[in-house]
């Protein structure tokens, strides 16, 4: 799933208007608009005409948009009243459609079955102006945006104010940044098919089915050291717990092998027989991708396992107090083998010397450039930035995960990918994804979502892995 930044679609659209006109190319827009409304009506109230309509009009294409689709609206009988922003720069040929169509002009937002958010779209700039502002503060019923959610930035997905939340969001061509980096304010966001291409994109985020299709199972000809074998250096005997949990998580990943070596390795030995630890890294034997940090501790002894793992030639992911301990050795980064770091904010403030920006995005893109490693950033909406700038984000969708030991369990599930072969950009997102998942299906497993501590979301992450497997499945074996 693509995003493209605002400035790329528009310059597409403006070719695009070239060849087809401005004002066929909003009908176009405003038809699939209309479309989806027509259906979200029907969706909540059981039908279409007689249903009332509110376009909050602002004075751009967004606002045409609106008046667009509610002349399409009014023509099924829908009652749509348009709410002017600015009366007289409101789209002349959208409001005179409308107007033609039976709709009308008004100024009442209460009592609307679903209101329209036409007030600013892609040329959004800076904090809703004070009487956009007003009019979204009046909105009490479901909201459907067009193109993007007003008062959230278009390209970061930051709001640094009033801002519609939508129940959907209806974009045009293609995804934009705010669709993934704050699918919270969009809602579920359909895309209209639109007569433009767009160039590669620089950012986007895996769909279930391509974590599916990039989660390593083992072929015919497989054995146990073909799968790639994931080393894990985690846990002290102050965090006995993260050696078992990011090891857990390995375990349940891929089906190959996993050795562990550290302080914790009875206490992973009793609850994964199937690991072969040891007490010393430099005993482990060959791998094909370790991780390290968790519950490590940031000691002497942290620097000097974490030299042994950096010194190797496979890929290593860093967490936790690994973050700390090369923050403060940025030395050890320089490697030529693929290095992964996952911070969350403080380590990544640890790390870079400055917390990230409201523009997640742009932080860890430059942080991951000038360090040289890809980094995936925790929070809400993970962002994973390789070094040649591409990302990929991993939209929130729930906070379930956020629960001590998470982070555990995510650099294992991401090292034993890492070990399989995937790329550190994919296996980053396809663990983000999964480590996601797992925790909504162990806090719903019981029907009511319940709350979930790291060890249940281990438990459910087969069943993650199960799931974003099911489609890929049915293909391979139809
Ligand atoms: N071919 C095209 O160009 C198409 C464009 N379309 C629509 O056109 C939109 C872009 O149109 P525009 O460039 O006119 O821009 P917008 O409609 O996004 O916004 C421009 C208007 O919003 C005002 N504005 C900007 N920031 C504001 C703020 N913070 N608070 C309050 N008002 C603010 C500006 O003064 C201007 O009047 C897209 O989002 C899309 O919905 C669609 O019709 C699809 C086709």
């Amino acid at each position: 799933m693509p995003a493209h930044e605002t400035a790329v679609v528009r310059s597409a659209e403006a070719a695009a208007n070239g060849t087809h006109g401005d004002a066929a190319m909003m009908r176009r827009a405003s038809f699939g608009l209309a479309t989806v409304l027509a259906a979200e009506l029907h969706a909540r109230t059981g039908g279409v005409a007689g249903r009332a309509v509110v376009l909050l009009v602002g004075s751009g294409g967004n606002g045409g948009d609106a008046l667009w689709a509610g002349a399409f609206l009014a023509r099924r009988g829908v009652a749509v009243t348009a709410v002017l922003l600015v009366p007289d720069r409101a789209h002349p040929a959208g409001l005179a459609a409308l107007l033609r169509s039976g709709g009308r002009v008004g100024t009442e937002v209460l009592g609307a079955d679903l209101v329209v958010d036409g007030i600013v779209g892609l040329s959004a700039r800076g904090p809703l102006r004070p009487a956009a502002a007003a009019l979204v503060d009046q909105v009490r019923s479901p909201v459907v945006a067009v193109d993007s959610p007003s008062g959230v930035d278009p390209d970061t997905g930051v709001s640094d104010g009033p801002a519609v939340s939508a129940a959907v969001t209806v974009t045009f061509g293609g995804l934009k940044p705010v669709h993934l980096l704050n699918a919270g304010a969009c809602g579920r966001t359909v895309v209209v098919d639109m007569p433009f291409a767009l160039p590669p994109a620089r950012l986007g985020a895996l769909s279930r089915t391509d974590v599916g299709a990039l989660w390593p199972v083992p072929g015919a000809a497989d054995d146990k050291y073909t799968q790639g074998v994931v080393g894990v250096v985690a846990g002290s005997a102050t965090y006995p717990g993260a050696a078992v949990l990011c090891t857990g998580a390995a375990v349940t990943a891929t089906s190959g092998m996993v050795r562990y070596a550290g302080s914790g390795r009875e206490a992973v030995l009793a609850r994964f027989p199937e690991v072969v630890a040891v007490d010393e890294v430099a005993d482990a034997g060959r791998v094909q991708a370790w991780v390290a940090g968790p519950g490590l501790g940031t000691g002497a002894h942290a620097l000097g396992v974490l030299r042994h793992v950096l010194d190797s030639d496979v890929p290593v992911l860093l967490d936790a107090d690994a973050i700390t301990v090369v923050g403060e050795h940025p030395e050890l980064l320089e490697r030529p083998a693929p290095t992964l770091l996952t911070p969350h904010a403080g380590e990544f403030a640890r790390l870079t010397g400055s917390a990230p920006t409201a523009d997640r995005v742009a932080s860890v893109r430059a942080a991951s450039a000038e360090l040289g490693v890809t980094l995936l950033l925790k929070g809400a909406t993970t962002i994973v930035a390789d070094r040649d700038g591409r990302v990929l984000v991993n939209p929130a969708t729930t906070s379930w995960v956020s629960t001590a030991g998470a982070g555990d369990l995510l650099s294992g599930l991401v090292g034993a990918l890492l070990a399989a072969g995937l790329d550190p950009l994919h296996a980053a997102a396809a663990g983000a994804h999964v480590h996601v998942l797992a925790a909504e299906l162990a806090a719903v497993s019981a029907g009511t979502g319940a709350p979930v501590s790291a060890s249940p979301v281990l438990e459910h992450l087969r069943a993650a892995v199960r799931t974003v497997r099911g489609d890929v499945w049915e293909d391979q074996r139809r």
